[in-house]
């Protein structure tokens, strides 16, 4: 029986993600899975008490095991946290278990995005703006390392992406 494939996607907080995972899974009948509901799942506590509590460390040591374990399925669209490429092991095991998509999106759009939801505590403290860009410096090269696609999320809804993505990769 052939494997079923993966799909991953990472990118910057904002990007769309989560929210354009889980269209892209009911779009392919695959499973969704989001790596930082899938922590608060397991802990019973949200990712800002995680980061408050156990400090970025702590939350970054549980979301490779949550990745390392969900990466050992088969069939999923997996939505991970925007910081979780910057673990070589975690960037290894995504492109040994996947096909990885990159969700590329400017800056603006990353702080519109972003400014009404609370539950980052990375951009709960000075400008978001800066803060995402000086992310984006470490991060981005990063992201292009892992990626086997990248996507555009810019001037087009969750849905559209979703069905960008459909078309343009080659599942099997
Ligand atoms: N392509 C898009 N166009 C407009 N808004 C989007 C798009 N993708 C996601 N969003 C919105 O942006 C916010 C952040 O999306 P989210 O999926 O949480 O991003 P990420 O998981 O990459 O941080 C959410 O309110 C979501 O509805
Ligand atoms: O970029 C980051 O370091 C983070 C991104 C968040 O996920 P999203 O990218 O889904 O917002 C979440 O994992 C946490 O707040 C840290
Ligand atoms: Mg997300």
């Amino acid at each position: 029986m052939a494997e079923k494939r993966n799909i991953f996607l990472v990118g910057p907080m904002g990007a769309g993600k989560s929210t354009i995972g889980r269209h892209l899974a009911d779009e392919l009948h695959l499973e969704f899975f989001d790596s930082d509901q899938e922590i608060e799942r397991r802990t019973g506590a949200d990712i800002a008490w995680i980061f408050d509590l156990e400090g970025e460390d702590g939350f970054r040591k549980r979301e490779e095991n949550v990745i390392y374990d969900l990466t050992d399925k088969q069939g999923i669209v997996l939505a991970t946290g925007g910081g979780s490429v910057m673990n070589k092991d975690v960037r290894n095991r995504l492109s040994a278990r996947g096909i990885v998509v990159y969700l590329q999106t400017t800056i603006d759009k990353q702080v519109a995005r972003t400014q009404r939801d609370k539950r980052r505590p990375l951009l709960q403290h000075g400008e978001p703006e800066t803060v995402l860009r000086e992310l984006a410096e470490v991060r981005n090269p990063l992201y292009e390392e892992v990626a086997d696609y990248v996507i555009d999320t810019d001037d087009q809804s969750a849905r559209a992406v979703a069905n960008q993505i459909v078309s343009k990769i080659d599942l099997f």
